[in-house]
């Protein structure tokens, strides 16, 4: 039995695409509050979980329970509820090219209000500027724009309807180090402001070291350990060890002391 501090539960999940087994007596607890990062080598599953907790991927046999409700067996009505009070940032940001950063944000509030666009549009820019991107970006387009900034346009756009949770894929990837740095500092700062619950694939040893209060590895078809990266350090289980050897992993903990 899980306590309310669990947001989301999962229980014995088991994944296949046909004859092959991604996934198999797969359990996991996300708790309410906390950065959990989700790793494991190419293949693992990592994206697969990940579509599952957000209602695009259905597992083979299981449980997933998310804020308090059973994913699997609840109406419709009620997972369309849920997806509102979840906020999903892709890998590559995915905004939409013909619509400005400002028009961008606004579209889950386009989407699941009835707010007048002038009010969405005050919002929005809200948003804009809490993942702290300039007031002038707002009518510029995702082109003409760097990678960091997509990504943080990409978040605000998750955070548009005020979720209570956010899933991150590889938010960090394809940035330049001081960019990435910067997204580590803001997913820091909007935990501890909002209260957000995250998770979120990553394979960048610093925002494991310094953003994720817990680390979830994913190997032999589930979680094999989970735990602050500081206490993950003593498992010899392989699929972990690799985050603790080579010069990336060495320097990323250096840096953090
Ligand atoms: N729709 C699908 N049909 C068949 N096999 C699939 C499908 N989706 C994923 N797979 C397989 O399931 C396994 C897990 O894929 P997934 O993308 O979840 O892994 P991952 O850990 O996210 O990998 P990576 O880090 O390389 O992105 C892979 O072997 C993949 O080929």
């Amino acid at each position: 039995m899980s306590g309310s501090d669990t947001v989301i539960e999962l229980r014995q999940v088991e994944t296949r695409f046909n004859d092959f087994v991604v996934h198999a007596g797969l359990d996991l607890d996300v708790r309410r509050g906390e950065v959990l990062a989700l790793v494991g080598g190419s293949g693992s599953g990592k994206t697969t979980l990940l579509q599952e907790m957000i209602m695009l991927h259905r597992p083979s046999a299981g449980r997933i329970r998310m804020l308090g409700v059973d994913v699997l067996r609840a109406r419709e009505r009620e997972r369309q509820a849920l997806r509102r009070r979840f906020g999903v940032l892709f890998q590559h940001g995915a905004l939409f090219s013909s619509l400005t950063l400002l028009q961008n944000i606004g579209v889950p509030l386009r989407e699941h209000t009835d707010f007048d666009p002038a009010f969405i549009d005050q919002l929005a820019y809200l948003k804009l500027r809490q993942v702290g991107l300039p007031a002038e970006a707002a009518h510029r387009y995702p082109a003409e724009l760097s990678g960091g900034m997509i990504k943080r346009a990409g978040l605000a756009r998750a955070m548009a309807l005020d979720p209570e949770l956010l899933f991150l894929d590889e938010p960090t990837s394809g940035l330049d180090p001081s960019s990435a740095d910067g997204f580590d500092v803001l997913l820091l700062q909007l935990k501890q402001w909002l209260g957000l619950t995250v998770v979120m694939i990553t394979h960048d040893p610093d925002s494991l070291w310094q953003v994720a209060d817990r680390v979830a590895v994913l190997g032999d078809r589930r979680i094999v350990a989970v735990g602050p990266m500081a206490e993950l350090a003593a498992v010899e289980h392989p699929a972990v060890r690799q985050y603790f050897e080579g010069a990336r992993a060495g320097r990323a903990r250096a840096d953090r002391g």
